[in-house]
Order: structure tokens, then sequence, then C-alpha cells
């Protein structure tokens, strides 16, 4: 292997470590602890172990856990009511509705009910403007951990080329603002992009957030590029295996031949997904105080 391994998980486990700490200090200055409400709708089961570890590291970062479940057929009015009563709930700072939703649950009705001061996950529509226009609000939580990744392994971004694969509104479009406001030139390409492979060899960065396993092929990189794969993908099980193998978007073991750096799946840029959400309710919490947050949190 010639990249150096980006170990998300060390990264996260920093991370989380440093909110810790801020938020024991907030707790003595606040003379309450950081709170964060996580709303879980059915019973999906990679949804119940994401809402399960956030629930277990908002603890273990001293600050309060709120966890609300909701049987799968309830109406899109009681999941709405419930996210109201969070936003007038004092001891919340911050509030995250699981995604994706089951059923025909409106996604965008009940994020755009979350009060923007408390959208830790920001998906709101105000949280995507400010990030837009460069006002304060919140991040999302995985562009926001690959940004931090990608600053500590190169430094100043500026008048690097990073290409970033895939348009979503949680991780395509934010991941390009947020490369963008660091001066990199940015080029966002998605499914209909004409000769990716040539666009993405251009690049000294790649993100790649399709969630199409293993799609980016070592031969698409430039030597020495910094990959950062989002991708989370289970494999359908080989023989005599009970669970698929999980990759990401990247073709991990020959891109890590070419590239200078690369996130692995697992351990890459999932686990940074929580630990920013710990920062972003600790943050809401300093705010909602009407303190600064800490320096470089
Ligand atoms: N409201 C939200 N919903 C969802 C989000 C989100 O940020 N906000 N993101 C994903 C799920 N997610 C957190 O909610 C999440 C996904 C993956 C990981 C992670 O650490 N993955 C591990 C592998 C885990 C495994 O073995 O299955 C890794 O990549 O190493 C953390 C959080 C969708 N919904």
């Amino acid at each position: 292997m010639s990249a150096q391994l980006i170990d998300g998980k060390a990264f996260a486990a920093n991370l989380r470590e440093k909110v810790g700490e801020h938020a024991a200090t907030f707790a003595e200055k606040a003379g309450r602890k950081a709170g964060l409400a996580v709303v879980l709708v059915g019973e999906d089961p990679a949804s119940d172990v994401y809402v399960r570890s956030k629930g277990k590291a908002t603890v273990a970062a001293n600050m309060e856990s709120f966890e609300h479940r909701l049987a799968a057929d309830t109406t899109e009015d009681v999941l709405i009511a419930l996210v109201e009563q969070l936003n007038d709930d004092p001891a919340v700072d911050g509030i995250l509705v699981q995604l994706p939703l089951p059923g025909d649950l409106d996604e965008q009705a009940v994020i755009a009910a979350i009060d923007p001061g408390k959208d830790v996950d920001g998906f709101h529509v105000e949280s995507a403007g400010r990030l837009m226009v460069g006002q304060e609000g919140f991040v999302p939580c995985t562009p926001l951990g690959c940004m931090m990744m990608l600053r500590d392994r190169l430094g100043d971004l500026s008048g690097m080329n990073a290409v970033v694969i895939g348009r979503s509104n949680i991780v395509g479009k934010p991941m390009a603002q947020l490369l963008l406001d660091a001066n990199a030139t940015v080029t966002i390409a998605h499914s209909r992009t004409a000769d990716l492979p040539e666009v993405v060899r251009r690049a000294d960065i790649v993100v790649a957030a399709v969630g199409r396993p293993e799609m980016v092929k070592a031969d698409w990189l430039k030597p020495g590029a910094t990959v950062i794969d989002v991708g989370i993908n289970r494999l359908d099980p080989a023989e005599g295996e009970a669970k698929g193998r999980l990759v990401g978007d990247v073709d991990f073991e020959a891109a890590k031949e070419v590239a200078g750096a690369i996130t692995p799946v697992p351990g890459g840029v999932g686990p940074m997904t929580i630990a920013v959400l710990l920062r972003n309710t600790l943050v809401a919490a300093y705010r909602h105080e009407g303190l600064e947050p800490p320096e470089g949190l």
C-alpha cells in the first residue's frame, strides 16, 4: 500500500474526547448539560444501530441524550408535533430526526419543522442557505467531518482541484460549498457527467458520495490524490457469510496503490458523522446560553 490511511475512527475518537472535555466545562458554566434529542420512526435495523450509537456517544461526551422512538405508522402531524415540543424544550439543544423516514412521511416537511437553532444535522433550508452565503449556522455532519480530515491531512487547500462525485443535499452540495470556502477549485460530478474518469483524473482531492459500491476505480485517480470515500454499501453476502461485506464508493484495494491518502470503509468517514454531531450539539448549547463556543471546536 502506498497511500497513507486516513483513520477516521481515531480522528473521531479524538474529536469526541475533545467535545467531552468542553461539554463538562459547559455544564459547569451553564449549570446544566447540553442535550441532544434523537427521533427514530419505525424499526429499520441500521437506523436503530445508529440511534443507539448516538445515544451512547452523547452520554459518553458528558451530554444529555433524549431518545424518542415512534411506530412506523406515525402520522406526519404527530411527528411534527413532537418536533415542535422539542423546539420548545430548554433542555434540548439539538434535534435530529433519523433518516430515512418510513412510508410516505415527507422528510422535507419534518426537517422544516425543526428550529434552525437546534438543527444540529444542518439539513434545514435555513442552515443550507446560511452555508451557501457564508453565515453562521449548522453544517451537515458528514461533509464537515470530511473537511476536518482533509484539513488535517493537507493543511491549506487553496488552489487545489477538488472533485465531489454526488450532488445530494446532505453530502455532495454542502461538501462542494465547504471546499469552495477553503479556496479549492471545485467540480461537482454526477450520473450525467461526461467522461467521469477523465474529470476525476484532474483532482488533487476526490470526495466520492454516490452510493454505488466500488464505482471509483484506481485508474481514475491522479497519483498522490487524497481520496475521501463517503459511501457505505453493504454487498450481498458471499456463500457461507451471514452478512455481506461493507464497501465504499471507491475500489479501495486498487485505489490505495495510487492515492496519496485514502479513507477506508468502514472506519473512515462514518465515525466522523457521529463525532461532528456531538460537536454541533455542544456549539448549539453554547449559543443557546449566549456564550461563545470554544475556539477550534
Ligand atoms: N438524521 C440523519 N440521518 C442519517 C444520517 C445523518 O447524519 N443524520 N447519516 C446516515 C446514518 N448515520 C448516522 O445517522 C451513520 C452512518 C454510518 C456510520 C458509521 O460509523 N458507519 C461505520 C460502519 C457501520 C457498520 O458496520 O454498519 C463506518 O463507516 O465505519 C455512522 C452514522 C443516514 N441517516
